[in-house]
């Protein structure tokens, strides 16, 4: 069994200097252009009819501006922002104490939202659509319902499982957007602005391997430049030259692609011990001492978004990209073994 490696969810941390750096509005926000264009139609729509706007629902691998997109969206509405996570709504009343003290339009942002206990989600049906609470008061014969109006508010539900949500609950978003990885020319663009709010010099190809080696990820690409900037102030001259960005890069085991050392494990475990798949999910999960959820949010996604891996009903397989990266010959497939030995 391989080692586990404590990096695995390092980027889901938020990091204290992460609010300094989250852009503040939609123009200040790079990428996601087509979400972007379509959530400024609705926020100005909303703005101009004086509603609020329709239920928007983020999903994506974790790291690429759910939350921000979320407090934009509140900043350019004009409007209040609370946000709160799915596990934390423990009972039906951590909810409606939440709901019962928004301001009208206000946003609510529910993190994880897949993760709701069921009984808080059927309260959340009626809010959603009707604004209005049901609340079962007492218990058994005497048990009655009460129904409470709320002020009309826009839920912003985050989840990086799309399809643990239940059908009710994502039907009742209005406006349900895909996020997708990051190009590494906006990635260098979002190092380089992180640079200057940080006051750092940066050479444009030092910020560019960096934004290379981002994992088409944001936040991650937030977490090495503040690493980065570290070894350029203490072993350096404080700049960051493409020279220190890899050399700095490569001693955080951050290779070329930009996978880390969980990437690799995962890599290599399907190669060496799997012969390349096909190899069922729970198998890795238990090889790798990690999460099942951990590894299908965290690391397959970029893995399968860069054409190193493949999922086939029978598992996942280690596509020729794969080997070519870990530097292995794959296998010769079966059917040519068979064409030799014939
Ligand atoms: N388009 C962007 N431009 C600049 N910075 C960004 C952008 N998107 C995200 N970031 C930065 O990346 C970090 C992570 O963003 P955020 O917390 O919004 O991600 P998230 O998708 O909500 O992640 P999670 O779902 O795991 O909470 C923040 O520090 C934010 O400043």
């Amino acid at each position: 069994m391989l080692e586990p490696d404590p990096t695995l969810r390092a980027e889901s941390l938020p990091d204290d200097t992460d609010r300094a750096l989250r852009p503040q509005s939609l123009d200040e926000f790079v990428g996601q252009e087509e979400a972007r264009a379509n959530l400024r139609v609705f926020i100005q729509s909303a703005r101009m009819r004086g509603e609020a706007m329709d239920h928007t629902l983020f999903h994506g691998p974790p790291g690429l501006g759910k939350t921000t997109l979320a407090q934009i969206m509140a900043r350019e509405l004009g409007v209040g922002f609370r946000m709160t996570s799915g596990p934390v709504l423990a009972k039906a009343g951590d909810l409606a104490a939440i709901l019962t003290n928004l301001e009208p339009r206000d946003v609510l942002f529910i993190d994880e939202i897949h993760r709701l206990n069921p009984a808080v989600e059927e309260v959340l049906y009626p809010a959603m659509e009707d604004f209005e609470l049901d609340l079962v008061i007492g218990e058994g014969p005497a048990a009655r319902t009460v129904r409470i109006e709320l002020q009309p508010f826009t839920l912003v539900g985050a989840t990086t499982r799309l399809g643990l949500l239940t059908t009710p609950l994502r039907d009742r978003f209005g406006i349900p957007t895909r996020l997708q990885f990051y190009e590494i020319n906006e990635l260098n663009q979002i190092v380089r602005a992180n640079a200057r709010k940080l006051g750092v010099d940066t050479e444009a190809d030092g910020a560019l391997e960096i934004a290379r080696r981002s994992r088409g990820t944001p936040r991650i690409a937030g977490r090495l430049l503040r690493r980065v900037v570290d070894f350029a102030v203490v072993e350096g001259n404080g700049r960051i030259s493409k020279a220190l960005a890899d050399a700095s890069l490569t001693r955080l085991g951050v290779d070329q692609l930009g996978l880390d050392g969980a990437d690799r494990r995962y890599l290599t475990l399907i190669a060496e011990n799997y012969q390349g798949g096909p190899v069922g999910i729970e198998t890795i999960a238990a090889a790798l001492s990690e999460a099942r959820d951990a590894i299908e949010e965290v690391i397959e996604p970029y893995l399968l978004q860069q054409g190193l891996i493949q999922r086939t009903p029978r598992g996942r397989m280690l596509a020729q990209k794969g080997w070519a990266h870990l530097g292995l010959a794959a296998p010769v497939a079966k059917g040519q073994n068979d064409l030799f030995d014939g």
